[in-house]
């Protein structure tokens, strides 16, 4: 099946309203992410504002300790004994905050990214990859999962980091308001900082993690297509692409770490230059006789202290950064899940599937064309059609893995969407001509799926898919560990006919899934699906003739509609049938049909058996 080109450049006002529903369903997710580790983040707060306390009353008790121990007071010794607790105090709540923030932010990240996960898996077969490309979605879920886990211990933590310079600055009041003022001078400097920090790195942190998910994607893409760049020998070539977005990751990362060095360059004037203006002021009151020298290396420590604010940038760059990274991970969540009603199917049904109009659109044209049909229950229907005719969507709509976007799809006279999901994928199987194959061992691989067969159920599911022979050949037979097991094309779509003849309900669906076995084998696998898997019916997308000659029913898609349904024999009469087996034009298929016919004869008129 083709896939849709990816995520099309918005514009205007739709990206600015795709933009701000982004922004929301990253707050969203965030807030979720905070209330699942509420506990530990309050942990976090406690502890980090709890340390900010105590370098908070430091300074004012080392001051009066001097003042105590000049004046050779009897009870400086206890006031030096508290100073040496507020120390350690200090430094076993900072150990205590970091461990819980390691924790938080673990948490945090493995909540935010089972939440996209689940999302995702829960959205219809495709529609993810068909809005995000492979290797995005893959940055999405670690890397920028990661970044976005940190936000709440972050935000926790970010209370605190403000709490020790603006407790500072009242201490600095309280100490001597001359000092306070000559301090707050530097104050709308700093604001003005801080701002053009934030908003600078905002749009920095986007722009490279965009281009940095940009790189994995495409380095995903040419390492699947291995094969064809090495036999298209164009390594060299492929190799730029991946990289080309280096050179603007490059810029980002300048730009980003240019705001960070500019921020930390200007704070860093500034801040010694604010420190030195309080010392100068705090000396000249003591010089005054308005402060004492515990009053004066108090001030100055209070001023360090509050010029401290600078330290903020550093969280709130971590806030900008993980809010940017949970925008992205949030974005693939919000895709709509696949909706499942109550019903069961009637005990015992045979299968009977009916379709009705059923429309299917993509990048706003029908793909499928209001396509009806009925395969009687327990029949075997082929669904045969050029290349690009819809055969692929028919099969995924008439298994419930894609829904139409008008028409109804039922099965025992059932409606697919109003089937529990336990019901829908234990009476309804499918396989692919490209199966994934899931699981440690080659056993496992035919196992997977909601229910799990015995081991002799797998053993008989792959003797009819033709696969028992070479899995018993493999070192430890059906436990060879699946990354052990080389396997060619063919062989893995055995394995993933036996998955579905060893899940197989009411009505399987195979969609191209034997087009990479030879004739004899596929002979041998029909046979064997007809008599040792589970009676029911059979939607079969094939290509080759025999297996719409071997079917009770041809179902013959042209361009999204259905042209014809009937027995082969009868549809074969028709030169523009015929042509979709032998490839060439109907006159063609026409000459090539006589030739046959010269050999077969058979019926000539037309048949009330075909409808159209
Ligand atoms: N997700 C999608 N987005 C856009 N177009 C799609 C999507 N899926 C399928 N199509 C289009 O629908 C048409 C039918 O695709 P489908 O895969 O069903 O064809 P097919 O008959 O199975 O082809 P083949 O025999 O080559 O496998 C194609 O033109 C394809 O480009």
């Amino acid at each position: 099946m083709t896939s849709a080109p990816k995520q099309a450049p918005a514009t205007g006002d739709r990206a600015s309203r795709t933009s701000q529903r982004t922004t929301a369903s990253g707050d969203r997710a965030l807030r979720g992410a905070l209330r699942h580790s509420r506990g530990r983040s309050l942990a976090v707060l406690l502890c980090s504002v709890a340390s900010a306390v105590a370098a908070l009353a430091e300074p004012a008790v080392l001051g009066r300790s001097l003042d105590l121990l000049l004046d050779r007071d009897p009870a400086a010794g206890r006031w030096v004994a508290l100073c040496a607790a507020l120390v350690l105090a200090e430094i076993l709540l900072d150990a205590l905050t970091a461990q819980l923030t390691g924790t938080v932010n673990a948490r945090s990240t493995a909540w935010l990214r089972t939440r996209a996960l689940r999302t995702l898996l829960a959205a219809e077969p495709g529609r993810a990859t068909d809005r995000f490309a492979p290797g995005d979605l893959a940055t999405r879920l670690t890397a920028n999962a990661t970044e976005a886990g940190t936000v709440p211990a972050a935000a926790a933590g970010a209370l605190a980091a403000v709490l020790p310079p603006l407790g500072a600055l009242v201490a600095l009041v309280l100490i001597d308001l001359w000092t306070a003022a000559a301090f707050l001078l530097g104050v709308p400097l700093l604001v003005l900082l801080l701002r053009a920090f934030a908003r600078s790195s905002s749009a920095a942190v986007t722009s490279y993690q965009r281009i940095q998910a940009g790189i994995a994607d495409r380095l995903a893409e040419v390492l699947a297509g291995a094969h064809t760049v090495a036999a298209a020998g164009t390594a060299e070539r492929e190799r730029r692409r991946v990289l080309a977005g280096l050179p603007g990751l490059g810029a980002e990362g300048r730009a980003m770490w240019l705001v960070y060095g500019r921020a930390v360059a200007r704070s860093g004037v500034l801040m010694p230059l604010l420190v030195c203006l309080v010392l100068a002021v705090g000396g000249i009151r003591l010089a005054a006789g308005q402060l004492g020298v515990g009053g004066l290396v108090a001030a100055s420590r209070y001023a360090a202290l509050a010029a401290g604010i600078g330290a903020v940038a550093a969280v709130l760059g971590a806030l900008v950064k993980g809010r940017a990274a949970a925008r992205r991970t949030a974005e693939p969540a919000a895709l709509p899940p696949v909706f499942h009603g109550p019903l069961r199917l009637p005990a015992g049904g045979p299968g009977a599937l009916r379709l009705t109009g059923v429309t299917v659109v993509r990048d706003g044209a029908p793909v499928l064309d209001d396509v009806t049909l009925t395969v009687p229950g327990g029949a075997t229907a082929a669904v045969v059609g050029r290349s690009g005719a819809g055969k692929s969507l028919l099969a995924a709509v008439a298994g419930r893995l894609t829904d139409p976007d008008r028409g109804r799809v039922l099965l025992d006279g059932v409606p697919m969407e109003q089937l529990t999901e336990e019901e829908l994928r234990r009476e309804v199987g499918h396989a692919f001509a490209r199966p994934a194959l899931f699981g440690p061992t080659v056993g496992d691989a035919i196992a997977f799926g909601a229910e799990r067969p015995t081991a002799p159920e797998v053993r008989a599911a792959a003797r009819a898919a033709g696969a028992d022979g070479f899995v018993q050949r493999l070192p430890y037979g059906y436990d060879t560990l699946l990354a052990d097991a080389p396997l060619s094309g063919g062989e893995r779509q055995r394995l993933g006919l036996a998955r579905a003849f060893a899940h197989a309900g009411r009505l399987l669906v195979l969609d191209d899934a034997m087009s990479g076995l030879d004739t004899v084998t596929q002979r041998e696998v029909e046979l064997a699906l007809a008599r040792d898997v589970r009676a029911g019916t059979r939607l079969v997308v094939a290509h080759r003739l025999s297996t719409a000659a071997g079917a009770d029913l041809v179902v013959w898609l042209d361009a999204g509609r259905v042209r014809a349904t009937g027995p082969h024999r009868l549809l074969w009469r028709d030169p523009a049938y015929r042509a979709v087996f032998t490839g060439s034009e109907p006159e063609a298929a026409d000459r090539e049909a006589a030739d046959r016919e010269a050999a077969h004869p058979a019926a000539a008129e037309p048949d009330p058996e075909v409808a159209r």
